[in-house]
């Protein structure tokens, strides 16, 4: 396929749209904030989905108002704790975004990390054992949760697929991630009652369901959120901008307290190249012996004196585990030359 080029012209042109329509957006942001008689209010709410300029605000008693995004502030995103203010025709303007606990991004196509998704606190990566699981898509995704500071949870969906034996293997498979801390929860959507554990780690948390094509995420949404139809509504009502379902992160709420942030892109999306430091301190069980190999740059490969090795052979790291990580690691370099 030829890459249609823009001419110098072109591109003016295009710059030229782009500041006359961020100009008008400011003076209809300066107007509606003119408009508030008396002493602006100031209140706080939390950006539940976001259609380029226009937000939808959830305030503390659940109602949710169609807001515009004061232009200096930065971009709010879905999950976003902001500061805004009512103006007429009950709309509202974000005049702050409060500081984010956690931000989830995906790099852009120029490789710069965009922010998708503010303050999760849980992620949950969803395998099954059809299609065949990877441990290194879950190690991806651990780590990414590691270098958020968000908590994760593996979920084992389709357990109902095994029969006694194959699901006994299929647990001692995983259980490796246990004793490392993750929570391990098996399930199957025939059986809803196996999804208890799953709500109770998810109440008063901020979620996102990752995982490779087929595990169950669709189905698993619909068993989490059997009105997310209703919800939908009650978002595009209110801010009068359609059912745009397919693209943008929105945040649904739990019925058992508590949010999930869900999208394709949230549902798919990856971390860019991570410094070694972080991709390292994002195989937990690592820690302990970073700094104790014989060289300060050990990569844990075939040096001698790797304290990472040593714990290996004697069974206190999974070997997979450390060639996730070389792979990783491998992976990241190459990206970055
Ligand atoms: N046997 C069984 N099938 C399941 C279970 N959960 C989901 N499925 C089936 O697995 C298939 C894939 O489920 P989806 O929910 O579409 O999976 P997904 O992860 O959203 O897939 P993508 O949209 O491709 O990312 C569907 O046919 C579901 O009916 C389960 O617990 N047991
Ligand atoms: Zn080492």
């Amino acid at each position: 396929m030829t890459k249609r080029r823009l001419s110098g012209r072109q591109i003016e042109r295009i710059q030229t749209i782009q500041d006359r329509r961020r100009q008008r957006l400011a003076s209809r942001i300066d107007i509606a904030l003119s408009e508030i008689e008396g002493e602006p209010l100031p209140l706080e709410g939390r950006v539940v989905v976001r259609h380029g300029a226009n937000l939808a605000v959830e305030d503390v008693e659940g109602d949710i108002t169609h807001c515009l995004s004061r232009q200096n502030i930065g971009h709010p995103v879905c999950g976003d704790r902001v500061v805004w203010q009512r103006t007429a025709n009950h709309q509202g303007v974000v005049t702050a975004i409060l500081p984010r606990h956690t931000v989830l991004s995906r790099p852009d196509f120029g490789g710069r990390d965009k922010p998708l998704a503010a303050n999760l606190t849980r992620l949950v990566i969803l395998i099954a054992p059809r299609p065949e699981p990877s441990d290194y898509l879950i190690d991806q995704y651990l780590v990414a949760a590691e270098a958020m500071g968000v908590e994760a949870i593996i979920l084992a969906n389709k357990m109902d697929l095994l029969d006694t034996d194959d699901r006994a293997a299929f647990q001692e498979r995983f259980a490796y991630y246990a004793t490392i801390g993750y929570p391990l929860l098996w399930a199957s959507l025939r059986t809803p009652e196996t999804l208890v554990a799953l709500i109770d780690h998810l109440r008063g948390q901020t979620s996102i369901l990752v995982g490779q094509s087929g595990v169950g995420k669709s189905s698993l949404v619909k068993a989490l959120l059997p009105d997310r139809e209703i919800q939908i509504g009650r978002l595009s009502k209110a801010t009068g901008l359609g059912r745009h379902t397919t693209s943008a992160a929105t945040c649904y709420r739990l019925a058992d307290d508590g949010a999930l942030i869900d999208s394709p892109g949230v549902r798919s999306f990856r971390t860019g190249p991570l410094e070694r430091d972080v991709l390292q301190q994002g195989f937990r069980e690592l820690r302990p012996y970073i700094g104790h190999c014989r060289f300060a740059d050990c990569r844990h490969d075939q040096e001698p004196d790797c304290a990472i090795h040593h714990a290996v052979s004697e069974g206190l790291i999974d070997p997979r585990r450390l060639a996730n990580f070389k792979h990783l690691l491998a992976e990241t370099e190459q990206a970055r030359t």
